[in-house]
């Protein structure tokens, strides 16, 4: 499942990567072991002539606990993304050998979401030939960037253009925030960090005021639009490109969200395999709780989401790569495409894994409540995914809203994008394939159900919002008036991808892998199918994709999916060759002794370094000695 790290023993070798430490932590420290880790692993990769790919393993290998994560994962994208190659010259060997430190910083205090309504401005004064860069009032100031708030000595940061009175939208410049000689913020740079966060505290996030900084012209990221030193704006792409770091990270945001859903399904399925509770008959052996049906029922949707989301990034790498590289040579005609699909998916995929995680955390009992356990703490890690890179609700209507285009070509007889060629196909010629109980067990017979709902999904939308505009409504009330339809048809196209890479993946691997490990996919790939569609049935059934007595057989279906995946639950999650030290679990350890691991966290617990509380002298002596409690 995960490209099989060969260095995982050097990597873990070394104390600073051993995780059982992190639990106490400040903030602080939390954040300077960040730094220190990002660094080493830099070193080692020196040392052991890593690849880029050794190193975003390591880098996945410790749930990315590291620093620089905007620096690497934005910073250093956008240069390539956004810069001249004469710029790339500039900032590229300077980023990549970390002379200079970078972040992001598009969102402020009062936007985030709405791009077009950013405040911060950078005003062209031809008499210096530069940009004056200021946050003109409090919702103006930067807020968020990764980074920003201790690291950062340099910034693109996206603000308005201005030219003399006229606004020419949101660009990207380069700003240098900190001296490169004793890191203090620069004239006119105020910056620190946000605070404290629900997770993910080793990284910085901070605020900056930008009090009429000037840069020279040339710090304006000019690979799709420039200003001439007399003044002139001159765009060589669409002002869309100025979006491509953001693509890209939402498709890193696929594989973050993988990453998590395999720790949990992994920490829930291993210890519901050793952990025994109640029993079915009377005064019999206790039961692993992975043999209830319940507990089957839980943790199973997140082990078949473990492996869908792994087949839908590697599609949806490939689909990037091949848009990325006609979009780099000037050709934006994916752009479109790039950009819907992966806006829907990173939405799907991050709210699957959170709700799936939280599954993982309820099903170990109180020990899920461990910080120990970590299935907790992966939650909190993943939470931040529904936000960043775009707000979900907002990213699936940005899907929702490339599927509206292409549901009109097809109804005009045009071209579509492949990931919507289905729109082609006359929706009343349907018949559900599933005309039998049997029939539930075929994956292609499912994916036609899913077809078929999301395109019932997209163009009764569509439909509506037609009538509505033909009853008067003008485009934003009738938009505003279907936006919760328009959010589930981009949900609906989302969950299809996720089922097609599955069946599609499988159907390709098969032709390859042992029958046995054939076997054991299809039967997780239909597992995902049927669940999907039980946990969706009302829309399922309102697109007549299927019908009350293909929903009776499918239920039935999935429940005897969940006996058939057992035996192999543990051997599925073993598969994703995570090292402990990834996982971090006590419950989860390959071992199996849950029990022995959870009392050895507690006893590094820092609390019981000492037998007796400081508290006892300052108050509980006095109490249990029935002695008079001074003034306190
Ligand atoms: C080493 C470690 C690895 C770790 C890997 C993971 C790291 C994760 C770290 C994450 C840290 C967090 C970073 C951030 O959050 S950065 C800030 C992110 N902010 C956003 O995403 C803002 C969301 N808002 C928007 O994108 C836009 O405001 C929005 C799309 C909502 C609206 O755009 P706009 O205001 O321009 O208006 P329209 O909707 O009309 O769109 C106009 C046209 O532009 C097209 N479009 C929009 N976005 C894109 C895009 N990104 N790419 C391409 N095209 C885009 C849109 O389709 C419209 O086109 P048409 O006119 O043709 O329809
Ligand atoms: C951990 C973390 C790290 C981050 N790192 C960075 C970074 O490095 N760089 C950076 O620039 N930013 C960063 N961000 C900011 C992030 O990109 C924004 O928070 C995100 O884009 C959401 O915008 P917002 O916060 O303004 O939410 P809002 O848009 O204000 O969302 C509030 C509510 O309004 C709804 N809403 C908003 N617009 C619409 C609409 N058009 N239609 C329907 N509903 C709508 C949303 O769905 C949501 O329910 C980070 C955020 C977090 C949490």
């Amino acid at each position: 499942m995960q490209k099989t790290f060969k260095n995982e023993k050097i990597l873990f070798a070394e104390p600073l990567f051993q995780c059982d430490g992190l639990a106490g932590f400040t903030r602080s420290e939390l954040y300077e072991n960040a730094i220190h880790r990002t660094l080493r692993i830099n070193q080692l990769k020196k040392e052991h002539n890593w690849t880029q790919e050794d190193f975003d393993i390591a880098i996945r290998c410790l749930n990315y606990e590291v620093g620089f994560v905007i620096h690497l994962s934005m910073f250093i994208p956008a240069i390539e993304r956004l810069a001249t190659d004469d710029q790339k010259a500039k900032w590229l060997p300077l980023a990549e050998s970390y002379r200079i430190l970078g972040t992001y910083a598009q969102t402020e205090l009062g936007h985030g979401t709405n791009l077009m309504a950013l405040e911060t401005t950078a005003t062209f004064d031809p008499r210096t030939d530069e940009f004056v860069l200021r946050t003109p009032q409090l919702s103006s100031m930067k807020w968020w960037p990764g980074s920003l708030g201790k690291t950062a000595t340099h910034a693109i940061v996206l603000a308005q253009l201005i030219i003399g009175n006229k606004n020419y939208g949101m660009n990207p410049f380069m700003v240098q925030l900190r001296s490169l000689e004793d890191h203090m913020p620069l004239p006119g740079i105020i910056v620190g960090d946000i605070g404290a966060k629900l997770g993910a505290n080793s990284n910085d996030n901070g605020f900056l005021i930008l009090n009429d900084v000037r840069i020279p012209r040339e710090n304006m990221l000019a690979r799709n639009s420039k200003v001439t030193k007399d003044g002139r704006y001159i765009q060589t792409s669409t002002n869309k490109a100025n979006y491509a770091t953001m693509v890209l990270v939402r498709l890193s945001i696929i594989r973050w969200a993988e990453d998590t859903i395999k720790n949990g399904s992994l920490i829930a399925i291993r210890y519901s395999a050793v952990r025994r509770q109640s029993s079915l008959q009377a005064g019999g052996p206790e039961m692993q709780v992975l043999d209830y049906q319940t507990q089957q029922y839980k943790i199973f949707p997140s082990l078949a989401a473990s492996y869908a989301l792994f087949f839908t990034y590697e599609a949806m790498m490939k689909e990037y790569e091949i848009a990325y590289a006609q979009i780099m040579r000037g050709n934006n005609q994916l752009l479109g495409q790039i950009h819907g699909q992966l806006s829907g998916l990173k939405a799907f995929a991050s709210d699957l894994v959170t709700y799936e995680l939280e599954m993982c955390r309820r099903s170990c009992g109180g020990h899920g409540y461990l910080k120990a356990s970590v299935v907790g703490e992966t939650l909190l890690h993943t939470l931040p995914l529904v936000t960043v890179e775009g707000d979900n609700t907002v990213m699936y209507l940005q899907c929702a809203r490339y599927l509206l285009k292409q549901i009109a070509k097809a109804l005009a007889g045009q071209d579509v994008d492949e990931p919507t060629s289905y729109l082609k196909k006359d929706i009343l010629s349907y018949t559900c394939p599933v005309q039998k109980g049997e029939h539930c067990t075929n994956p292609n017979y499912l994916l036609k159900i899913y077809t078929q709902r999301a395109h019932s999904a997209i163009a009764s939308v569509a439909r509506q919002l037609q009538f509505d505009l033909e009853s008067g409504k003008d485009q934003s009330s009738a938009f505003n008036n279907n936006l919760v339809s328009l959010v589930q048809a981009a949900k609906a196209h989302c969950q299809l991808c996720l089922m097609k890479n599955f069946v599609e993946s499988v159907s390709a691997l098969e032709r390859t892998c042992s029958e046995n490990l054939a076997s054991v996919l299809r039967q997780l790939c239909l597992y995902f199918g049927l669940h999907g569609i039980v946990t969706a049935s009302g829309e399922f059934l309102e697109s007549e994709a299927i019908g009350l007595q293909q929903l009776e057989w499918i239920k039935a279906e999935e429940l005897k999916s969940l006996a058939a995946i057992r035996p192999n639950a543990v051997a599925l999650v073993d598969a994703f060759d995570l090292h402990d030290q990834t996982v971090m679990s006590a419950l989860g350890r390959y071992d199996g002794n849950a029990y022995q691991h959870l009392f050895e966290a507690a006893k590094r617990e820092p609390m019981n370094q000492t037998q007796v509380p400081p508290a006892y002298y300052k108050y509980l002596r006095d109490l249990i000695k029935g002695q008079p409690l001074a003034k306190l």
